[in-house]
């Protein structure tokens, strides 16, 4: 019943750059053959003094990488050692490792290293598959990042999203299911891992499914799988994505995008807490909680019975709204600074300063793509700043000047500044002066205007 009609769907491809590096050539046939079902272009590569060149010439972005490549050298010191030298040419390629029984704890070694993943060989097709789908994803929205990575993130002070975490950490340690409300860029996914992190389900997987990107024909067999023979190209029994997160949290992102038709599909699931592959009749148990997001009005979509109000109430046991930045500039300066600390190591271009004044159009900006476009801003200031200096125009924003809140925010900044430096500085004058650019005299005046003294 789902015949030739879908045909043409699932032989698009995802459209990504993998190579898989082993020396076994049998090995590389494997993957390759499995991989390119999936997946648009995949290289492979028996001798590993090639791989940077390789990545080079194809613009690879994921890296299957053995971790032994020769008789007698078992120990995967190899494999850390090619791991590395990735990682210092290309550091935005991701890397998989794929090691032998006996040795995960080199694997685990190279996962602190900051590789995304590992894969015992003989590998489970499925899994492999999986693996590399979920570092594309990685790769597509620039979250390369390992969980340890996404714990330190910046989370910021602000009354708005202290409330949104207070009542986070509660609801974390229940399965209830979730519903986070925010626009875009405000951190939902970033809320949704934190929410797995800190629940008991945190070992298992934490699966996240764009619905927004999904094709309509790809819902079914993606979100519940299908077995072999099931349309033309199902060529094998293949697990969906509920059953990849069985034991985890499945996060289900943009569900406002979900039509009529499989939103009923989807309730039928959550329900039962079973799925059905396409192409079988056995309901598979799964034990899984689901977090959605979204980005609409859900309760105008329900009334105007774009969304199904059943599927709501079920997905919308605690709904937490993330505010947008322009709700909680109080934590805009410092986030702006994390940034500028993070990119500045990325792109190692040492400390960097900020043309005075900065602040006060960054506190008058909307910021309308919230903490992404932030993010995305302050990367562009860092490749573009000159002499070590941030100006306004690296952003590449507009803002009208000269306000008196303007002339407000801006004071206020100097008067911080000077606080924090000379705080640095344990009180020292001179060095707080240089620091600052400023004669001692020109310090000690700015001094008396904002009652500073010093501590
Ligand atoms: N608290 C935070 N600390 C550091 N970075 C953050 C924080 N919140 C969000 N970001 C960054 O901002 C970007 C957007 O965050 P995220 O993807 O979680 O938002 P979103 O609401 O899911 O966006 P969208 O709706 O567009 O998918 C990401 O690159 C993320 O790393």
């Amino acid at each position: 019943m789902y015949g030739s009609v879908q045909l043409g769907i699932f032989m698009k491809k995802i459209n990504s750059r993998i190579l898989v590096v082993d020396d076994q050539v049998e090995v590389l046939i494997a993957a390759k053959m499995i991989l390119k079902r999936t997946f648009e272009t995949i290289v492979t590569l028996d001798n590993p003094k090639d791989i940077l060149q390789t990545i080079n010439d194809h613009s690879i972005e994921i890296v299957l990488l053995d971790m032994n490549f020769r008789v007698g050298y078992e120990d995967g010191k190899e494999g850390i050692y090619r791991l590395r030298e990735i990682q210092e040419h290309f550091p935005q390629v991701k890397i998989i490792l794929m090691t032998s029984y006996g040795q995960v704890e080199r694997a685990v070694e190279g996962i602190k290293l900051g590789a995304i993943d590992y894969m015992m060989k003989p590998w489970d097709n499925e899994k492999l598959v999986h693996t590399v789908k979920e570092t594309v994803q990685l790769v597509r929205k620039g979250r390369g990042k390992t969980v340890a990575e996404k714990e330190t993130s910046f989370r910021g002070t602000s009354p708005a999203i202290l409330a949104v975490y207070k009542v986070a950490e509660r609801v974390a340690k229940t399965d209830a299911n979730v519903l986070i409300l925010g626009e875009n860029g405000t951190g939902k996914f970033i809320l949704a891992s934190h929410l797995h992190n800190q629940s008991a389900r945190r070992a298992k997987p934490f699966i996240h499914v764009d619905l927004g990107a999904l094709h309509e024909n790809l819902f079914e067999s993606e979100l519940f799988g299908y077995a072999k023979g099931a349309f033309t190209d199902a060529r094998q029994d293949t697990a969906g994505r509920f059953e990849a997160a069985e034991g985890g949290t499945i996060f289900l992102d943009e569900i406002g995008n979900v039509p009529l038709h499989l939103q009923s599909k989807l309730l039928q699931v959550l329900q039962n807490r079973t799925v059905t592959r396409l192409g079988e009749s056995k309901a598979r148990p799964v034990d899984v909680r689901i977090i959605t997001a979204t980005n609409t009005d859900m309760e105008a979509a329900v009334g105007e019975r774009l969304f199904r109000e059943d599927l709501f109430y079920r997905i919308n046991t605690i709904s937490l709204s993330l505010p947008p930045l322009r709700e909680r500039k109080e934590d805009l300066l410092a986030m702006f600074d994390y940034f500028v600390a993070q990119y500045a190591d990325k792109y190692e271009v040492g400390s960097l300063a900020v043309e005075q004044g900065l602040s006060t159009y960054l506190m008058q900006y909307e910021w309308p793509g919230n903490i992404r476009e932030l993010q995305n801003r302050v990367e562009r200031a860092v490749i573009l700043a000159e002499d070590g200096l941030i100006r306004w125009e690296h952003l590449g924003l507009t803002v009208p000047m000269s306000t008196q809140s303007q002339d407000n925010v801006l004071l206020d900044f100097e008067r911080k500044t000077i606080e924090k430096t000379l705080e640095k500085y344990s009180g020292n004058v001179s060095r707080t002066a240089t620091a600052l650019g400023l004669s001692r005299p020109a310090l000690y005046r700015k001094m008396e205007k904002y009652h500073i003294r010093i501590k």
